[in-house]
């Protein structure tokens, strides 16, 4: 059994998974004569050989306190980003290899996103509010994208 403790989510710390998707540090410019500003680029969907990038809203809920993390998933195929909808903190757990001792925790705000590059190790959805909103970049296209492993002791997220 393993206690994590969240880690600041930053662009460096977690690019070894994917991206951090944020206004901060984005190239960013003026548009629509002045009333809005363009962070450009800030995440480049991957649907991968023969996808589609679609988008979808994921409804969290929270799971139980103390949160378990038990097993992780990942998507061969191609990349998953989540945007959160809603101003509140949320967590991503991510690990290089599928083992209890990779994992590593991120307490995202709720002005940050992620993506997850393609086949990265990552528990589903985490949520720390009752319910909480994401906008969510997948893959919809032929294949199996989806790939699970139960991990080999379980760990505990300590907020
Ligand atoms: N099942 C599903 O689409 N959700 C997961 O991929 C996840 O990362 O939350
Ligand atoms: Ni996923």
């Amino acid at each position: 059994m393993r206690d994590l403790v969240p880690e600041p989510l930053t662009f460096d710390a977690f690019a070894p998974f994917g991206t951090v998707i944020e206004t901060a540090g984005a190239t960013s410019f003026q548009i629509n004569e002045g009333f809005a500003t363009r962070y450009h680029a800030v995440a480049a969907a991957d649907p991968g050989e023969g996808g589609t990038a679609i988008l979808s809203i994921f409804r969290g809920r929270r799971r139980p306190d103390p949160i378990r993390i038990a097993m992780l998933e990942r998507h061969p195929l191609a990349s998953q980003a989540f945007m959160p909808l809603s101003a509140n903190d949320w967590l991503v757990v991510v690990a290089a290899e599928p083992r209890t001792d990779a994992l590593r925790c991120f307490r995202a705000s709720g002005h940050q996103g992620v993506q997850y590059a393609k086949g990265v190790w990552h528990h589903p959805l985490l949520v720390l509010a009752a319910e909480q909103d994401f906008l969510v970049v997948d893959r919809d296209g032929p294949g199996a994208n989806l790939e699970e492993r139960s991990l080999d002791a379980e760990a505990f997220v300590r907020l």
